[in-house]
């Protein structure tokens, strides 16, 4: 087999290989250009690596989800075992403790495992309300708090600090040390493996005491929720979540390895559900902004299900197909993991007579995908009309890209997707949400523009968020101080 030829892609140098044509910015628009003109699989090599990207969901579907048993591993990265990063499930090597957590995992965001974490959804959701009243320009710092909330008091079951909480900081910084790792070319013992015998005074071993520094700020985030919640089950506290049911399933003093592992994956959660979810509702507000149209259409419909001045709730989800079709134009509109998260194969393969060595990086475009032409004509359009048949119904497009694929696939998703749902039609029920304008009444015009990274985010925009009424505005103040 492998004398076929690799999938076509931009010519490799004498042993540099494509390190010069990998882009550092926004590469998913790189890889996408490269799509059209090489095709949807497209190989690349940096010194002997080889990389393979994958540009429609078609071939994604095939590689990812049918040959899951061999596309289903991780990238390996020294430098996440030596930060002590290697308890999380995303970057975990595809193996049988990648296997037990995921179950575990499973067992508590599994889809008919998510109603019981709707109340917290929507009273964390009422708080963002209130808050975006308020003080409504900090719309995304109230969004980034909403999704902490959210994941911290479903796994843990406890309210966080509006600021300076100590777990949100530990688990923050440790997020920022992950993704600085991730990114190709910041630490040399990710290309050359064997600098890590090296000692830390060796020159370029510094990343020892990075490491380092890093496994113990992670050991603490495990631990302050942990043992915080374990003192004071007795009192209620955490009574509902997931760790406190992790604990009754399992014997409060079981072994330590059963507590390690539950450290871990309720640790896990937060990394992957706090930065992802504030990306994602940070886009629905620039959608919304951008298009009128769509919040006078949403709203309508939430008025006439729920009723003007009336909250929604999960039990008006399947009634509002208009308001579902926003959702899912937010998800593809612009997908915050335009790459997902890399994927890596275990054995040699071959793809429509190409050849596709073992341990190669398989990145799944995602970008590509959802603005593939033959599947979303005109696709920077926010049009939610594209999930919709003539009779106003959803159609069948209910596959959302950006979660990925196959046995990696988004294990919150249920959870992310519930999040994202009663955030939007929560604000879009209480706040119109339109272009800011400047002292001369004039509309400032948004940009639009991501930043860098495995989670990309929008860049800062100013929309102008403003009750319905002032009607509205007094309920919101009033009736749901308690909910
Ligand atoms: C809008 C929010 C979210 C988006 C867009 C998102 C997207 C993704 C993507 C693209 C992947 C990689 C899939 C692949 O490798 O093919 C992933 C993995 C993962 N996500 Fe999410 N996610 C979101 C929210 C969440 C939440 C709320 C949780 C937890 C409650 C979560 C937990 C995970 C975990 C643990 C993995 C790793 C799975 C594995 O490697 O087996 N995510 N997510």
């Amino acid at each position: 087999t492998s004398q076929l030829p690799y999938p076509p892609g931009p010519k490799p140098r004498f042993i540099l290989g494509n390190f010069y044509d990998i882009p550092s910015e926004l590469p998913w628009i790189t890889y996408t250009e490269w799509g059209k003109q090489y095709g949807d699989v497209v190989h690349a090599q940096v010194f002997g690596n080889h990389i393979l990207i994958v540009n429609s969901a078609k071939v994604a579907t095939d590689l990812l989800e049918k040959r899951a048993r061999i596309y289903s591993e991780r990238p390996t990265l020294p430098m996440i075992p030596l930060m002590g990063w290697d308890f999380n499930l995303t970057t975990m090597p595809h193996a049988e403790k990648w296997r037990q957590y995921r179950r575990l995992f499973h067992q508590h965001f599994r889809q008919d495992a998510i109603a019981m974490y709707h109340p917290v959804q929507l009273r964390k959701i009422h708080d963002l309300l209130r808050a975006l009243l308020s003080t409504p320009a900090d719309f995304v710092a109230h969004t980034k708090t909403l999704a902490a909330a959210i994941i911290v008091a479903t796994v843990y079951g406890y309210d966080i600090e509006p600021k300076g909480d100590r777990f949100v900081y530990l688990a923050e910084e440790g997020i920022k040390r992950l993704c600085e790792v991730m990114l190709p070319g910041s630490f040399a013992v990710n290309d050359l493996p064997f600098l890590r015998y090296f000692p830390g005074w060796f020159p370029g071993c510094d990343f020892h005491r990075y490491a380092r520094e890093t496994s113990l700020l992670l050991d603490e985030m495990k631990n302050v929720p942990f043992d915080f919640v374990r003192q004071n089950m007795r009192d209620g506290i955490g009574r509902l979540s997931v760790l406190s049911k992790l604990l009754d399933h399992n014997d409060i003093h079981g072994s330590k390895e059963r507590e390690k592992m539950i450290k871990d994956v309720t640790a896990v959660a937060y990394a992957a559900a706090a930065d992802t979810t504030t990306a994602t509702l940070v886009v629905f507000f620039m959608a919304m902004a951008l298009n009128p149209d769509v919040v006078r259409k949403a709203q309508n419909e939430i008025d006439t299900v729920v009723g003007f001045g009336c909250l929604p709730g999960f039990e008006h989800r399947s009634a509002m197909p208009y308001c579902e079709a926003v959702v899912r134009e937010v998800f593809r509109w612009r997908p915050i993991v335009p790459l997902a998260v890399p994927h890596a194969t275990t054995e040699d393969d071959v793809y429509e007579g190409f050849f596709i060595p073992k341990g190669t990086t398989v990145l799944p475009n995602i970008w590509a995908m959802v603005h593939d032409e033959s599947m979303y004509p005109n696709p920077d359009k926010f049009d939610p009309e594209r999930f919709l048949n003539a009779d106003g119904q959803l159609n069948s497009d209910d596959h959302i890209l950006g979660f990925g694929f196959g046995r990696r696939i988004c294990v919150g998703r249920h959870a992310a997707d519930a999040t994202v749902w009663g955030t939007i039609v929560s604000v879009l029920s209480t706040f119109n949400i339109a272009k800011a304008k400047d002292e001369t009444g004039k509309e400032i015009e948004i940009e639009i523009g991501f930043t860098d990274g495995l989670v990309s985010h929008p860049k800062p925009f100013k929309c102008a968020i403003t009750p319905r009424s002032s009607d509205v505005a007094k309920q919101l103040m009033e009736n749901m101080t308690d909910m």
